[in-house]
C-alpha cells in the first residue's frame, strides 16, 4: 500500500512507526553521526528519545501537510525534538478550531517560524492536542533541508491497529 510522499523519509528505532498511510519498519542501524546528534539533542532538551524520523526536503516543492503527531504509539503529550539542517524552511502552526467551528480553520490562531540551519524546535505538553503543523511548499527556490525529529515510541497494545490516532475527530455532517 504505497503512496508518494512529497519528501524522502527514513526511520531509526527498535519499533516500527505507523503514521498517515505508511509504516516505517524498525531499524536499529543508527548511523554513528545520528547517535552523536541524538546525544546533543538529549543534552540540550533534557529529554531522552528512542527513535528518529528523518525528512529530506529536496527543494521548494517538497513539503509535509497539516498534521498532528498524535499516534497512540507516541503516548500522551509527547515531547518531540526537531533539528533542522540545510536550507531554511517555514514551519507553520495552526490552532485546532473550537468544536462549534465544525473543522473550519478560517479564524484560528497561526504561527510561522523560519527554521534555519542548526535550529532545535521542541514540541511538548499539549502541542499535538491543540495545534497542527506543516512545512508547506514554497514558491521560490529552496535548497535541500534535512529535518531530524527525535521521538519516543511505545509498544502498541495487543490488537491495537498501528497508526491509531489518539485524537478522536468525529466526521461532522
Ligand atoms: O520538517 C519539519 O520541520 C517538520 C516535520 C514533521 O512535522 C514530522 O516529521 O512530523
Ligand atoms: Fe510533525
Amino acid at each position: 500500500e504505497g503512496y508518494e510522499e512529497p519528501r524522502l523519509t527514513c526511520w531509526f528505532g527498535e519499533l516500527p512507526y505507523t503514521y498517515a498511510r505508511s509504516t516505517m519498519d524498525a531499524n536499529t542501524q543508527w548511523h554513528p553521526l545520528l547517535l552523536t546528534l541524538r546525544g546533543a539533542v538529549q543534552q540540550a532538551s533534557g529529554c531522552s528519545f528512542n527513535s528518529l524520523l528523518c525528512n529530506l526536503y529536496r527543494n521548494c516543492h517538497d513539503s509535509i501537510g497539516w498534521h498532528s503527531d498524535d499516534e497512540a504509539s507516541l503516548g500522551n503529550k509527547p515531547t518531540i525534538a526537531s533539528l533542522s539542517l540545510g536550507d531554511t524552511r517555514v514551519f507553520s502552526l495552526r490552532k485546532q478550531p473550537a468544536p462549534e467551528e465544525n473543522g473550519d480553520y478560517t479564524y484560528v490562531e497561526r504561527i510561522r517560524v523560519p527554521l534555519s540551519h542548526g535550529t532545535l524546535l521542541l514540541m511538548d505538553e499539549a502541542t499535538q492536542d491543540d495545534w497542527q503543523h506543516q512545512v508547506g511548499k514554497e514558491y521560490h527556490d529552496r535548497g535541500p533541508r534535512i529535518n531530524l525529529t527525535f521521538r519516543t515510541i511505545f509498544p502498541e497494545p495487543e490488537g491495537h491497529r498501528p497508526g491509531t490516532k489518539l485524537r478522536f475527530t468525529p466526521n461532522l455532517p
